[in-house]
């Protein structure tokens, strides 16, 4: 590195629901001086515009001749990240169960997709400093050239529980269940699926604390950001 200026970094972080995504991006972009973009969070306010609209999110082609009318408005900062669609915070409805059921419908739509992508590109290429982004397809489709590519897993155990965790006493059961459920359908689905990139690094974060897990991504980091 030259000079000892930190040098902007682009940073994809993938991988099924629950394994620390959120978490980790939003810390590791807290710590090193960084933008964060949950992408999940803005397919799920596209859903909630769809649901509060009243489109039958079982037909493709209905949810794709208004995939482009919705406003989404990601704000960047990791130590208070926001969402609105058309002007109107939606960060706590976005969080419900009748839009989670939801998502993995609305988000196989391939113009939903399209725009989502478009979106995330430019927020990613107008971040300054660099910029964590997290998701399901970040390092394989969104951001091909990424400086850094994670890829978290867990056990689907360890991912239940910790949702069930912030579900306040949901039934493991049923959580593991619907976790399942929508990572089959995020993987299985025709456009850019869940999946790792051939050049990610794999975190299996099961036995790993939050902190521990944090420490990796900021060491990864760091070393892109030296080598650069
Ligand atoms: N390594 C870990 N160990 C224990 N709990 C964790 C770990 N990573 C994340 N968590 C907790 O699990 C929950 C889900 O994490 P989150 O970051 O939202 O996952 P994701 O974005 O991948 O769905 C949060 O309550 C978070 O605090
Ligand atoms: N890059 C992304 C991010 C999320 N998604 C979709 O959005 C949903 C919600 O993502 P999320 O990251 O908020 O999910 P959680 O695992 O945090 O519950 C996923 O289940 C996917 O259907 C996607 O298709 N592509």
């Amino acid at each position: 590195m030259e000079n000892g200026a930190a040098q902007p970094v682009i940073v994809a972080i993938d991988g099924p629901s629950g394994t620390g995504k959120s978490s980790t991006s939003k810390a590791v972009a807290a710590q090193l001086g960084l933008s964060y973009l949950d992408t999940g969070a803005q397919y799920r306010a596209i859903t909630w515009w769809m649901v509060n609209n009243g489109i039958d999110i079982e037909d493709p082609s209905a949810v794709a001749a208004v995939a482009g009318k919705p406003e989404i408005v990601s704000g960047t900062d990791p130590k208070g990240p926001t969402i609105t669609v058309d002007g109107v915070d939606v960060a706590v409805p976005i969080r419900e169960q009748d839009v989670t059921s939801k998502v993995s419908a609305v988000s196989a739509v391939p113009e939903v997709r399209a725009r989502i992508t478009e979106l995330q590109r430019t927020i990613a290429s107008s971040a300054g400093g660099g910029i964590v982004v997290e998701g399901r397809d970040i390092g394989t489709t969104v951001l091909p050239d990424a400086d850094l590519k994670i890829f978290l897993t867990a056990s689907p155990e360890a991912r239940a529980a910790r949702r069930s965790g912030e579900l306040k006493g949901a039934d493991l059961h049923t959580t593991r269940e619907a976790l399942i459920k929508r990572d089959a359908a995020d993987a299985g689905r025709k456009t850019s699926p869940l999946a790792k990139a051939g050049d990610a690094v794999e975190v299996d974060t099961t036995d790993l604390t939050l902190q521990q897990v944090i420490e990796c991504v900021v060491t990864l980091v760091e070393e892109k950001r030296a080598a650069k």
